[in-house]
């Protein structure tokens, strides 16, 4: 398989290095039909990558491409609970939680099932005030304590789906910063607020750490005996659930083959179908599941998922472009970027291949990104003027959920005039003619000239959402999770581990105990000098 790899991905690099292999609008120019012929559809989502320098044969190439990475097979065997986590030893089977699989997947979505109905129990009798808190009052706040994966995607969707009169008020405590906390406790009324303890492990030291401090809160207002009908826990691990002393009726566990960037479709939700409604959260579940549906059985060549990872694999492998950003066209979605930057970084962000050895080629880019429009109003001058394209994600949704139609046209048209310009950019001609049809003087024109030039042929993927709903939501989300698969193939990576996080967790301790008791411990010197001057400060 090396090999066969390792000359599909050779191919894409010599067609990188051919001269105008980064011209867009040529392309254009030749196919009148270009939109239709490189944009596709699945599960409600349309996909539009012909502004990107994509020709027919580098097309091909990339599709030779993900067979020499056997994106299929790997596919199957995701779906089937293969061992895809090599180096964890474990199976990544974060659709079976939104079911439809065949096999060992169905299996799997039998278990998760079990969870998901006492969820959907649990969040009924919460909502129809069975389930009260220790003053006998309903509860009216969920309060989530999570970092990373058990906090990104949760907030991500509760941002882009919460409206007012919804059946809970969320609330999120991820970082371990005291002022988050001080930030979201005047929100809270502790008699009428659950709380959520999310985690994985039961062991990331801030989220623990974010939980005892809520523990001693909720204890001093309901007292120790009352606090435990305030808490909950999300979970892998059962045992320090207890220990911390979550009653049993109160863990929500999933298996350790949901990856925590994919978990939000697990007891990790619980969040969300409390504060959105158990319906609500079931739609988002059948949104993935119609995405997983689609990338299960949809032809290579029209496959949503493998078609975005291949667009970044011409990027990053035949262009060297080594970043992308995400602007979603929606202020719900502003905490798209968030997830996405750890869903693509944390996973794609390697250097060595599934078997330990140095990956031949680049991997994961840098991810960011903001909504539009506000996005053109900070960073999109480097998109369409710095030195280094950095290829778009816009997404779109078509129709709005507000009745000011005017803003919304507004906005539309902005996302798609900034990807229009990306690509078809302004050359020294129209800058003169434009500036002379608006009166300028020969020498303002001259001089203005070389900085009123866009280079164009800047690519960008176009993502169109009918609307904003539970169900296009989850079918965006499941997009991108597959897309991150389908590079893991496509490099050789595992996507699914995070070693790179563990080191600076590891150095965390010895500096945390001289912060405590001071006692010094040796670092290199610029460690210790920097803890030197906040020691001096803090005195
Ligand atoms: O869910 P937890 O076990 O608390 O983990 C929370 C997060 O912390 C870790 O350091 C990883 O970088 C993330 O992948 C994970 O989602």
């Amino acid at each position: 398989m090396d090999d066969v790899l390792e000359d599909a991905w050779a191919r894409v690099e010599e067609f990188g290095r051919r001269p105008g292999a980064s011209a867009i609008r040529p392309l254009f120019t030749a196919d009148p039909k270009r939109f239709d012929r490189y944009s596709h559809r699945g599960a409600g989502l349309l996909l539009d990558m012909s502004k990107t320098a994509i020709s027919d044969e580098v097309r091909e190439a990339l599709f030779d491409l993900a067979r020499a990475a056997r994106v299929e097979q790997g596919r199957d065997a995701m779906a089937n609970g293969e061992i895809v986590n090599n180096t964890e030893r474990r199976a990544a089977l974060h659709m079976a939680l939104r079911g439809g699989l065949p096999g060992a997947g169905a299996a799997a979505h039998e278990d998760a099932l079990r969870t998901l109905t006492y969820m959907r129990a649990f969040t009924e009798s919460v909502h129809r005030g069975e389930v009260r808190g220790a003053t006998n009052q309903r509860f009216d706040t969920v309060l989530s304590i999570g970092i990373g994966g058990s906090d990104l995607g949760p907030v991500m969707v509760t941002r882009a789906l919460w409206r007012a009169g919804d059946p809970m008020r969320p609330v999120h405590l991820g970082n371990v910063d005291g002022h988050g906390w001080e930030t979201v406790l005047p929100m809270l009324d502790p008699r009428r607020t659950l709380v959520l303890i999310g985690s994985k492990t039961f062991t990331t030291a801030e989220t623990m750490a974010n939980a005892r401090l809520v523990r001693a809160w909720m204890e001093a207002s309901v007292g120790r005996n009352g606090a435990s009908a305030h808490f909950a826990a999300l979970s892998t691990n059962l045992a320090a659930c207890e220990a911390f002393g979550i009653a049993a009726d109160r863990v929500f566990p999933f298996r350790d083959w949901v990856g925590g960037r994919f978990s939000l479709w697990s007891a990790l939700g619980l969040s969300l179908a409390l504060s959105l409604g158990w319906e609500r959260f079931e739609a988002l579940l059948d949104g993935a599941r119609e995405m997983d549906q689609h990338f299960l059985g949809a032809p290579l060549e029209q496959n949503l998922p493998i078609l975005l990872a291949l667009v970044e694999a011409w990027h990053v492998g035949g262009l060297k472009i080594h970043r992308r950003a995400v602007l979603p066209y929606d202020e719900r979605l502003r905490r798209l970027p968030a997830h996405l930057q750890q869903l693509e970084m944390e996973s794609l962000g390697k250097s060595v291949r599934r078997d330990g050895t140095p990956t031949p080629w680049s991997t994961g880019p840098v991810v960011f990104g903001e909504p539009g429009t506000s996005a053109q109003h900070s960073f999109m001058q480097l998109v369409h003027q710095g030195p280094n394209p950095v290829p778009v994600d816009f997404i779109l949704v078509a129709k709005s959920d507000h009745r000011h139609d005017e803003n919304h046209r507004i906005l539309l048209a902005n996302g798609l005039a900034q990807a229009a310009a990306l690509m078809v950019g302004r050359d020294a001609d129209a800058v003169k003619a434009e500036m002379r049809e608006a009166g300028a003087d020969e020498e303002t024109i001259a001089r203005l000239v070389p900085h009123r030039v866009s280079p164009g042929d800047r690519p960008s993927n176009t993502i169109v959402m009918p609307r904003l709903d539970p169900q296009a939501l989850g079918s965006l989300i499941a997009l991108y999770e597959h897309k991150v698969f389908v590079l893991g193939c496509l490099w050789d990576v595992n996507p699914f581990d995070q070693w790179g996080v563990e080191l600076g967790k590891v150095l965390a301790t010895p500096i945390l105990r001289e912060l405590t008791d001071g006692r010094r411990v040796p670092h290199d010197s610029s460690t210790s000098g920097l803890l030197a001057e906040i020691q001096r400060l803090q005195r």
